[in-house]
């Protein structure tokens, strides 16, 4: 079947769902495009603040109605609330809850850290997909989720292919490399889409990642955050107890300057900052040895101590880092006993 015409299937069956006030879902102005992808049928419904509870039983009934047609895609549809709405929404509008909704754990899972960075490149997901496998190798369970929409990484890093079985039940089972279970929002997208999966599509992505798991028992889990700061982070923040967060810089001013942005972001939302990790921190001559801190190291700690934030280490620019990475064989896993891996189990180390 052609995406078209499963979009209009999609809003054939929206036309059975019906509103709080008895108007059917498909008609409501409040609702966004459907977007189809190879894995996901997604969509947002956008009421007035307050409406939330009278409107969960909508979206479980749309989410029953569009799975029957869905196949092996899943199905993601979000709630989000717009002031703008809020006028055409007052005649049905519930008695609004105050404060915002309380943060809930995830099924199985003791503990999770973020891992951000300020700006792009830097070598986040490098860093996260290393510390992660360090945590294993000191012993803990350990996953993965890899919430980069613009540029999921993790699939390439932990050569994963193809996407994350489901159960009848409709619940992930995520993919498993080197002993860390891993689920990446790249199994949902497609190509370019990360454009059109900003905002509620991404952060219902992101629910459904981590909601709709089945992760078993698990000490940590690691969150490969997009670069910058934006609606994942928020969703993240507001949504689950997270153990505190990793932000990784580059020694340069510039990149520095970003970290900062990404460090007072948590601290606005009250989330601890287990520290900074400067990546690409000094060269090591894979010939001789001999380091080289040839973007002028330690600017990192120097932001750290201002800050006010513990700094957990350097990991040097290394080829081998590069390589490993690129064949999806990371260097903790596969030269443990390397320089640089080590220096990923001594932020380890340091978190944990
Ligand atoms: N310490 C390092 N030594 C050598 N190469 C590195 C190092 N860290 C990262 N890289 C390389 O730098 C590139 C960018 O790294 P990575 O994808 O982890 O960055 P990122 O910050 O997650 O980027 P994006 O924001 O695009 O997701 C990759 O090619 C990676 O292999």
């Amino acid at each position: 079947m052609s995406d078209k015409a499963l979009e209009d299937e999609v809003r054939a069956a929206l036309g059975q769902v019906q509103l709080p006030g008895g108007a059917p879902l498909a008609t409501y102005a409040g609702l966004s495009d459907i977007i189809i992808t190879k894995g996901a049928i997604a969509f947002a419904i956008t009421i007035a603040p307050g409406l939330e509870a009278s409107f969960a039983p909508v979206r479980d009934q749309a989410q029953k109605a569009v799975s029957k047609i869905a196949g092996e895609r899943k199905v993601m549809i979000s709630i989000t609330s717009d002031k703008q709405q809020a006028q055409k929404a007052q005649a049905t509008a519930a008695p609004r809850q105050p404060g915002p909704p309380p943060k809930e754990p995830v099924k199985g899972i003791k503990s999770i850290i973020a891992v951000a960075s300020g700006k792009g490149g830097v070598g986040k997901s490098t860093t996260a997909v290393n510390f992660a496998l360090a945590l294993k190798a000191r012993g803990q369970k350990v996953a993965i989720l890899d919430a980069d929409i613009y540029g999921p990484s993790m699939p390439k890093l932990l050569g994963i292919e193809g996407k994350p079985a489901m159960r009848d039940d409709g619940i992930f089972t995520p993919h498993e490399a080197y002993g860390i279970k891993v689920m990446s929002i790249g199994s949902m997208l497609e190509g370019d889409q990360a454009v059109v999966w900003r905002g509620p599509m991404a952060t219902s992505a992101l629910r459904q990642l981590l909601r709709e798991t089945d992760w078993g028992e698990i000490d940590t889990l690691v969150v490969d955050l997009p670069p910058g700061t934006g609606d994942v982070h928020i969703s993240l923040v507001q949504t689950v107890p997270l153990t505190g967060a990793i932000v990784v810089s580059t020694p340069q001013d510039l990149a520095l300057i970003d970290a900062k942005k990404a460090i007072d972001m948590f601290a606005r939302t009250q989330v601890s900052i287990l520290g900074i990790v400067e990546n690409m921190s000094y060269f090591l001559c894979p010939s001789c040895g001999t380091r080289s801190d040839i973007f002028g190291t330690g600017g990192a700690a120097d932001t750290a101590k201002s800050l006010g934030v513990p700094f957990l280490g350097g990991i040097p620019l290394h080829m081998d880092i590069r390589e490993r990475s690129d064949a999806g064989t990371p260097i903790v896993a596969t030269a443990p006993e390397s320089d640089e891996a080590k220096a990923y189990i001594a932020v380890a180390e340091l978190v944990n």
